[in-house]
């Protein structure tokens, strides 16, 4: 995530914008790796891969769940449910039979340069390069494996991308983007396939300018097809502005940590969850689906760890109060997979998994691994923003969310259906980066793109 609206009520209500506040961030506690880092709990990825889905009758509550592949989900993998953008709600639930046994990986170990030149070559120069040039350099595209077999436990069959690029990418970039590039820019990504890509946010504009034109964005998208495009509300008057805007999904963001609260929406947790309560109330009255957010569900910029606990109290009342799915945000992108696993079995215990996302931020390079082990142990909604869009203003050198395409490449090469087009998908990447100056900030991308001209120089 990133935000720019930074004050509040104790000492840190002090500046106007975020962007101006920077003298504010030194003040913050930095947090230390050593505070967070716990050791990788194989064990527990164990007793939760080999299924991936609970059973339905031991969803929640506390239960271990070990063995066993049928679930009931709302996020499927049945050819009916492939796109998301059928999704009925609200809280509709679908049945689905996810795969039998674990998915089944060849490890790609190449004997030697000689053959991975063969490789390259009967990749790139055959007369399906069109369709193949940005494929996952996998067995998909005929490379030759040896014989040792790895078995990538527990991953669903389908993965559901939530794009988050227009909202969480763009929210904190100091120049404003005009409307007509965030509506270009949605419409490549649902183009690309994506089945939800959230649009925009109703917040206040004092805090966060970029997106003060969020009806003109709705305005903008309000008729593509084939899509969910949840808007963030923050309030009953956000909510009320997002339903005239013609959104018809709509998200809360509470946060696992107080001083993060105070913060980001200028209340306590409590508060917030009272404000939330309304929101979800009315949603309910327009049949509105509501998806709730928990930030700071591994570390604080202010308070250091957070405890699993905590992130699991919040995101039990937010399901108990009718989100239909909760985002779990790794905000500063602190985590490892060793404090990833314990929150997500301290929330797994309160939350059916099938009922929850996850939302890394790539600060430390760790987005991938925690979305893998995520994936091992149920999960099967993930987050990401469009060339890796985003940043947070409280964590130094922080980068943004993890890139869709780095998560589209890494799922095309474990099996794992996403219905994403990565060829349209890196387009649009290249687009909003070339209009916000920079590089493509997806490493997949980079390399993929690579790959093409040099192919192209040779023909
Ligand atoms: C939360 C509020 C609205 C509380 O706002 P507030 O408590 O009323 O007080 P305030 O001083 O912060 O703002 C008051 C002004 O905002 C107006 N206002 C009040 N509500 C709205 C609204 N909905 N739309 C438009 N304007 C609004 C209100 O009318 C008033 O206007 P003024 O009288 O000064 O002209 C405000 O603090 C705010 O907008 N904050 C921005 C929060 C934000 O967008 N943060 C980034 C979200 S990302 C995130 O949280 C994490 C996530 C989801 O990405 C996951 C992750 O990465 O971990």
């Amino acid at each position: 995530m990133q935000w720019n609206g930074v004050r509040r009520a104790h000492s840190l209500r002090c500046c106007k914008t975020l962007t101006n506040n920077t003298h504010l961030h030194h003040a913050y506690i930095p947090v230390t790796m050593s505070s967070l880092e716990e050791p990788l709990a194989f064990d527990r990825i164990q007793r939760f891969s080999s299924g991936a889905c609970r059973p339905r009758d031991d969803v929640g509550m506390g239960h271990r769940w070990i063995q066993g592949r049928d679930c009931s989900t709302s996020n499927c993998c049945n050819d009916d449910d492939k796109s998301f953008g059928k999704e009925s709600f609200p809280w509709k639930r679908h049945s689905r039979k996810v795969s039998e046994g674990e998915i089944l990986l060849r490890s790609i170990s190449f004997s030697g340069r000689n053959s991975s030149s063969t490789v390259s070559g009967t990749l790139w120069e055959s007369k399906s390069f069109q369709e193949h040039k940005f494929h996952t350099f996998s067995s998909e595209n005929g490379i030759s494996h040896s014989s040792n077999k790895v078995l990538v436990r527990g991953v669903p069959k389908f993965v559901k991308i939530v794009e988050v690029g227009p909202r969480d990418g763009l929210q904190n970039e100091k120049n404003i983007v005009p409307t007509s590039v965030k509506v270009e820019l949605i419409q490549r990504l649902v183009s690309a396939g994506l089945p939800v890509v959230e649009a925009t946010s109703f917040v206040s504009p004092k805090w966060v300018p970029q997106l003060a034109d969020a009806k003109d964005v709705m305005d903008g998208v309000n008729a593509l097809d084939g899509v969910r495009l949840p808007v963030l509300t923050p309030n009953l008057k956000g909510f009320e502005a997002a339903v005239s805007a013609g959104a018809k999904e709509v998200a809360i963001f509470a946060s696992a940590s107080e001083s993060f609260s105070l913060s980001n929406i200028n209340c306590t947790i409590e508060e917030s969850l009272l404000r939330y309560r309304a929101v979800v109330t009315a949603a309910k009255e327009h049949s509105i689906p509501v998806r709730g957010y928990v930030s700071c569900v591994v570390g604080c910029p202010v308070e250091g760890a957070v405890t699993p606990s905590k992130v699991a109290h919040v995101v039990k009342e937010l399901y108990d109060m009718g989100c239909f799915e909760i985002s779990l945000g790794d905000t500063i992108g602190i985590g490892t997979p060793g404090t990833v696993v314990p929150m997500l079995e301290a929330v797994m215990a309160v939350v059916p998994a099938e009922k929850l996302a996850v939302h890394f931020h790539d600060t430390y390079g760790q987005a991938l691994a925690n979305i893998l082990v995520s994936l091992q142990m149920g999960i099967n909604i993930v987050d990401s923003s469009v060339a890796g869009l985003g940043g947070c203003p409280y964590a130094k050198g922080a980068s943004g969310n993890v890139a869709t395409e780095d998560v589209v490449y890494m799922l095309n090469g474990l099996g794992v259906q996403t219905n994403v087009d990565l060829g349209k998908l890196i387009a649009a990447g290249d687009f909003i980066s070339k209009h916000l100056g920079r590089p493509n900030g997806s490493k997949a991308a980079v390399a993929l793109n690579r790959r093409v001209t040099a192919d192209a120089s040779k023909i």
